[in-house]
């Protein structure tokens, strides 16, 4: 154990405070910061997040609505939920919790989100900008797992980074923010089609598991001094697991613990997202 802890738990908490600060400036000018969330059936770890959203916007002042839905629900009954929010004055930003039951589409539910008001970064607008280099909101856990590596000044310029998982809510998006100009690293994006992964993260200054599969990131996957992002989360016995076993913390430099690295981060920049819009909306008024 002798690897850095990239503590994401520590890290939100003052991500949280710089944006209170940033809530309590845009109350004065008479901007209110609303974030609305749909919740769709009864699935307990979705609702364990939704519920953290919401104690996450109390904590920093943002006004939060919440729409939930049965399981059984039909399309039309979601579509009105969409529409109440994207008409309302209220809510600057809102998601719809993933994933969706069987019976809804989760393409066609993104594709009625106001592109505006999208606090994910996951409609097609908003992925497209990111894909353009143009400013937008950009994935939370992507956006987190920068933002950590930051904080504490993991070198992203001209680094080799291995992402595995090619997901359109981790992996892709991580894939095109880290190789951004601004951001400038060289991305190897491995996934289940890839033919020998122990080659491709055995070269990488930082890997980054986001495939929910516990145990496929080993010590002997890891350069020494290399730098592990563990973004997984698969639920063993209800707690939930990464993709890294513990003794990459033997070899590596630096590792997020699961839980309590990426998860947490994720919460953050979801709400810098919905701050970022709103002052972007303050400007224009
Ligand atoms: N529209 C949408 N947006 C999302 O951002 C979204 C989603 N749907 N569906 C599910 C995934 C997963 N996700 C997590 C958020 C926080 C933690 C988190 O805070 N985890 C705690 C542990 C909490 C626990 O015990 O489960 C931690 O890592 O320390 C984990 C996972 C957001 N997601």
């Amino acid at each position: 154990m002798t690897a850095i802890r990239m503590d994401g738990r520590a890290v939100a908490d003052q991500i949280k405070a710089e944006l209170k600060v940033r809530v309590d400036a845009l109350r004065e000018q008479g901007v209110t910061v609303g974030l609305g969330t749909v919740l769709v059936g009864d699935d307990p770890a979705s609702q364990i997040y939704v519920n953290g959203k919401h104690s996450d916007c109390e904590q920093v002042g943002i006004e939060s609505f919440r729409v939930d839905l049965t399981a059984d629900a039909t399309p039309e009954q979601v579509e009105r939920s969409i529409r109440v929010l994207n008409d309302s004055t209220m809510c600057t930003g809102y998601i719809v919790q993933l994933p969706l039951p069987s019976h809804i589409d989760p393409t066609w539910v993104l594709e009625l989100i106001d592109p505006d008001k999208d606090a994910d970064g996951l409609t097609a607008d908003n992925l497209g900008r990111l894909v353009l280099g143009q400013p937008g909101p950009v994935p939370c856990t992507p956006r987190g797992i920068v933002e950590l590596l930051r904080r504490y000044e993991i070198p992203l310029d001209g680094a080799d980074v291995c992402v595995i998982g090619r997901g359109t809510t981790v992996g892709r998006p991580l894939g095109l923010l880290l190789t951004a100009r601004e951001n400038n690293a060289t991305v190897t994006l491995c996934h289940t089609g890839t033919r020998d992964l122990a080659e491709h993260t055995r070269r990488a200054d930082i890997v980054i598991g986001a495939a929910g599969r516990p145990g496929l990131i080993t010590a002997s996957m890891i350069k020494p001094g290399a730098v592990v992002v563990d973004v997984g989360v698969t639920r063993v016995n209800g707690k939930p697991v990464g993709d890294a076993t513990d003794d990459v913390w033997d070899v590596a430099s630096h590792v997020t613990p699961n839980p309590g690295g990426i998860g947490p981060m994720t919460r953050a920049m979801l709400l810098a997202n919905v701050v970022d819009r709103a002052e972007a909306l303050a400007v224009l008024q």
